[in-house]
């Protein structure tokens, strides 16, 4: 693997809910690095904070104390205008889909196409069919979410997430819908398309079947990170 610039980049991160008495600490001292095309899983109990963190990285939520850089970008203090931009070199994929039910799955993974104002709509339909074809979704290109089962509309989202090339993928429980199979498809296909492209992707799960897809897993307990090991499951890859 290329040691490169890190992809997410963070230190000394804490990070508070509720003001004055109500004020919590979730988050504490949090201290971790992503490269280009590492698979990372972050595993913990309920509550200890994952969600959180996965939402500081997306620039869903503003950095309130210490440092998390995405692609070298600093989140802490930076304005609205320059977190949408940086969210532009993120894929997102959640457990509740969110998938559009009056677009078909092409619609669907079009749209995030067209964020993009320099692709014209002939070549956004061209990538999005292109890409459901990579996740095994060809026959299915004009169908409605409603009419697919919960590992195909799982796979639209994925498709929609990789199909403008992000550097970074954050998934959230993308597997807690499905039942084994459908899980096990889903995540080895996020892995192939990860490596093809050289995608990082920083996956939380309570998922103890698809941990051996990880290059490193980290663990969260009390806002606390508590582990940063390489996964023994895997091989090393070049
Ligand atoms: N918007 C919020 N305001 C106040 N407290 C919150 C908020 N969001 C989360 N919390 C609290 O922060 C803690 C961490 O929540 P978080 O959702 O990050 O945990 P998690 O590890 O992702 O949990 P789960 O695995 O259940 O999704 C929890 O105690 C939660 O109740």
């Amino acid at each position: 693997m290329t040691r490169t610039e890190p992809v997410i980049s963070i230190k000394h991160l804490n990070h508070y809910y509720g003001k004055g008495a109500l004020k919590r600490q979730i988050l504490f001292d949090i201290n971790f690095d992503v490269y280009p095309g590492e698979i990372v899983i972050m595993t913990g109990p309920s509550g200890s904070g994952k969600t959180t963190l996965l939402s500081l990285i997306g620039g869903l939520r503003s950095v309130q104390e210490g440092s998390l850089q995405l692609l070298s970008h600093e989140l802490y203090r930076a304005n609205q205008k320059k977190l949408v931009n940086i969210r532009r070199n993120i894929g997102f994929i959640f457990q509740a889909h969110n998938l559009l039910g009056f677009l078909t799955a092409r619609q669907n993974v079009q749209m995030a196409v067209e964020l993009n104002d320099n692709i014209s709509q002939h070549e956004a339909i061209r990538m999005s069919e292109a890409m459901l074809k990579a996740v095994g979704l060809g026959p299915r290109i004009n169908y409605y979410p409603d009419n697919l089962s919960g590992g195909q509309k799982q796979r639209i989202a994925i498709a929609r997430a990789l199909v403008n090339n992000p550097a970074l993928v954050l998934a959230d429980e993308p597997t807690a819908a499905l039942d084994r199979q459908s899980g096990r498809d889903v995540v080895e296909l996020m892995q192939r398309l990860a490596r093809e492209k050289g995608t990082s992707i920083m996956l939380v799960t309570h998922d103890n079947r698809i941990l051996d897809i990880a290059d490193r897993i980290i663990n969260m307990e009390d806002g606390v990170l508590e582990s940063d090991s390489q996964n023994v499951l895997v091989k090393s890859y070049d």
